[in-house]
């Protein structure tokens, strides 16, 4: 091995973890918080939700599949017998996390479809990383102490007195309040093409998309226009659209207050909604529910919640450090509860913590979800999620989010009826 480089990370309560920098050598800063997934850290470190967020990779050895870039080796075949894999395993157009915490280094990425090593990688993309961490310990700590600032200092950074870098972690900015959608929506509309004829027409909003969203829409022959955050009302008529869509996303939903705007105003048009994470917290804002910061968030591949409608459960993919708190007041027994757009209701909850995972409103074609039926890397549990939009777009204004009756594709049958 080469010569290490020492790198420091330091959390805003004064919690110092030593370990070796790799990637990029300097100093970053960001939220800590933990990701569950034991795959999928290409995808995660590419999704825009992550923006200003350090990861700490709860799976103890990263690195191994390396990573898969567009044009990278194999990355298209044309035999037959290897399958047609994306181009990439980019999220988007680059790395957005803001450091990564890991135990091991692979030191040898072993995948054929990799064109490279994730330190190399991070290198090109100046992310800084730190490995040697007991992860498991940090893991339990942020769980009981909560989501944190938090710096990662290697090099003659690691050097500095922990004094001077805890005062400057201690000054960067924290994730309550911020509003990071203008760092990662798209300056330029673009078109994502439907798989074989044209069935619908889509404004998909971009607050941070991941590729994977249009990608399963396409699918399902959905046009999509992806669209800068700030377009208008007028611009998304303007286009003819059978539905609207609001994707995931970095930041506090308290902050999205013109995402919220235009979203009251496609309630009123009664334009068939569909929102995913920060769309879900966004939908919810809308109906003049209240959103929270989650002490430590839900990161990862493995999240098990509940469809009510159905009892079924699903296992999801999560990334949200914030939640639309559950109404208490005025639910009525049917669980429905007011909204100025009529009745609304929880339709699905994390079986972890209870928390609100997903909304459908009763006099007004709109559903949303707190996790991730485009989940990339997986699990493929909510993909039914995307035809219960086709659904609702078919069905036109006259639906409601209840409307659409797409069930999850599969055999199991429920554990239990209740709260369905
Ligand atoms: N993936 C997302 O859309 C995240 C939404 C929001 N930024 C949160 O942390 O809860």
């Amino acid at each position: 091995m080469s010569t290490t480089v020492p790198a420091l990370l330091v959390l805003e309560d004064g919690r110092v973890h030593g370990g070796e920098g790799f990637g990029a050598v300097g100093t970053t800063f960001g939220e800590a918080v933990f990701a569950t997934g034991m795959t999928g850290y290409q995808e995660t470190m590419t999704d825009p939700s992550y923006r200003r967020q350090v990861v700490v990779a709860t799976a103890p050895q990263i690195g191994n599949t390396g990573w898969v870039a567009g044009g990278g080796a194999a990355s298209h075949s044309s035999d037959g017998v290897t399958p047609d894999f994306p181009a990439s395993d980019d999220e988007s157009a680059a790395i957005w996390v803001a450091g990564l915490v890991i135990r091991d280094l692979s030191p040898r990425p072993s995948n054929w479809r990799s064109g490279g090593s994730l330190a190399d990688e991070m290198r090109r993309q100046d992310i800084v990383g730190i490995a040697g961490v007991d992860t498991r310990s940090l893991t339990r700590h942020l769980r009981s102490a909560g989501a944190m600032r938090c710096g990662i200092f290697s090099g003659p950074d690691a050097e500095r007195p922990v004094d001077e870098l805890l005062a400057e972690v201690r000054a960067s900015p924290g994730m309550t309040g911020a509003d990071l959608t203008g760092d990662v929506t798209t300056t330029q509309a673009y078109v994502v093409e439907p798989e074989g004829e044209s069935r619908f027409t889509v404004a998909a909003l971009d607050l941070g998309i991941k590729a994977n969203t249009p990608r399963m829409m396409a699918e399902r022959g959905i046009t999509v226009h992806v669209l800068p955050a700030d377009t208008t009302l007028e611009q998304i008529e303007a286009l003819d659209v059978d539905g609207v869509f609001l994707s995931n996303g970095p930041g506090d939903p308290a902050a999205a207050d013109s995402v919220v705007a235009l979203t009251r105003q496609v309630l009123e048009r009664r334009i068939p909604f569909f929102g995913i994470c920060f769309g879900n917290q966004i939908l919810g804002r809308a109906l003049e529910m209240d959103t929270f910061k989650l002490p430590f968030g839900h990161r990862g591949i493995n999240q098990p919640v509940v469809d009510h409608r159905t009892g079924r459960v699903l296992v999801s993919s999560h990334n949200h450090g914030f939640a639309v708190a559950r109404p208490e007041v005025g639910v009525d027994g049917d669980g429905t509860f007011p909204t100025p757009f009529g009745a609304a209701r929880v339709a699905f909850s994390s079986l972890n913590d209870g928390v609100v995972e997903g909304l459908e409103c009763l006099d007004v074609p709109a559903f949303s979800v707190q996790f991730h039926p485009e989940a990339a890397a997986g699990p493929h549990d909510a993909r039914y999620l995307f035809e219960r939009f086709c659904e609702l777009m078919a069905a036109g204004p006259a639906a409601t989010g209840e409307t659409a009756a797409a069930v999850p594709p599969s055999t199991i049958t429920p554990a239990t009826g209740e709260g369905a």
